[in-house]
């Protein structure tokens, strides 16, 4: 069985911490993840949990009131079953998995179609995304101070009031292995949710106590489970699981693959295949994901101007570490270094359309 890694766990209640900053970067450079607690965050336990039954209500909805606001070329709306295939080179079939994204808001409304039950909640979901980007700022400072640049580099770059971002807010649910939607699974060939790496800047990831199924590609090329209650974070601290955190394509890219965009998966963890384990009760997975991502015409071309950069260039260039030459992993990746210019919009666009299948216009 592999051993789950163990990632730092962050306390971002001081945004303005130097040291607390570098910690961070250490481990955006060795892993790409790292927890931060759920105290010193700006989520309250009821603002997640309030999130996790809509998402719910939402998934056991009927089909044809999901299908009703299925997902279009601007990355918004429902994806069901089997539709969305994160590694398509490895995947025989898609995803084990259904989520909904939800895009920016306008004027304190969706800019996509949303079924009935959901829109007496419209704006919870709306301040739930601002939370999100409140808590994206903080990383984002943390971060920022790490790379010894001024502690605004990012927000300001970020700053949706400047124009459109794409920033998603997804809801996950992945069925149980004894759910009937599992029937077909095959466990060597099969994943809930394929090996990629994700898109933007940072990814937030909440996840339920008893639902664990990520795993990341660690440096010796093996799959290590990521608990969902880390040693160093108990429930006596933080009420409700730690916020993963890792470093999407796009600021790695911008840090000349400084910072890692670490490949991960989720999986129907092994304790929960072997029907006679007791362990493990087989569960349905819920997750809630946040994708921030900076405004679209951001240009992620010259890199982040800091010293640690220049030095990881300079090292790259005369042989000492190959961190530069492949940004992402899955659909749509590449080596994105002779690009002289490259914005968020076009970075984003070129990966979607590689992972998914055929979808109606916007
Ligand atoms: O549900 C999860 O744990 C991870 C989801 C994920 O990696 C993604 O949607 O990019
Ligand atoms: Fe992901």
């Amino acid at each position: 069985m592999a051993t789950p890694i163990q990632l730092p766990v962050i306390d971002i209640s001081d945004p303005l911490n130097a040291a607390v900053g570098k910690d961070m970067l250490d481990a955006a450079i060795k892993y790409g993840f790292f927890y931060v607690h759920g105290k010193g965050s700006d989520f309250s336990a009821a603002e997640v949990d309030s999130t996790f039954e809509l998402s719910k209500k939402f998934f056991a909805l009927p089909k044809e009131e999901k299908e009703k606001c299925t997902i279009r070329t601007d990355n918004r709306g429902w994806s069901g079953m089997h539709s969305e295939i994160l590694d398509p080179e490895h995947q025989r079939t898609g995803d084990f998995k259904e989520a909904l994204n939800f895009g920016e808001f306008k004027d304190g409304k969706l800019q996509q179609p949303i079924p009935p039950a959901l829109e007496p909640h419209e704006a919870d979901i709306k301040h739930f995304t601002e939370l999100c980007n409140k808590t994206c700022a903080r990383v984002m400072r943390l971060l920022a101070l790490g790379l010894e640049i001024n502690s605004e580099f990012f927000v300001t770059r970020h700053d949706a009031s400047q124009g459109e971002t794409g920033c998603v807010l997804r809801f996950l649910y992945y069925p149980s292995i004894n759910s009937p939607a599992s029937s077909s699974y095959q466990h060597d060939i099969d994943v809930r949710a394929g090996a990629h790496s994700d898109y933007g800047t940072i990814t937030l990831l909440f996840q339920r106590p008893g639902q664990p199924g990520l795993e990341i590609l660690t440096s010796g090329d093996t799959w290590a489970p990521v608990p969902v209650w880390p040693e160093g974070a108990t429930s006596a601290k933080d009420d409700f699981p730690p916020i993963l955190i890792n470093i999407g394509d796009m600021l790695s890219f911008w840090t000349n693959g400084l910072l890692k965009s670490t490949i991960h998966r989720v999986v129907f963890p092994m304790a929960e295949r072997n029907p006679s384990s007791s362990s493990a009760k087989p569960q349905d997975r819920y997750s809630v994901v946040f994708f921030c991502h900076p405004v679209n015409e951001c240009n992620l071309v010259p890199p982040v101007p800091s010293p640690l950069v220049t030095a990881a260039v300079a090292a790259t260039a005369t042989g000492g570490t190959e961190s530069g030459n492949k940004v992402g992993f899955g659909g749509g990746a590449g080596s994105l270094r002779e690009r002289s210019s490259m914005t968020a919009k076009e970075y984003l666009d070129m990966r979607l359309s590689a992972t998914y299948g055929q979808r109606e216009e916007a």
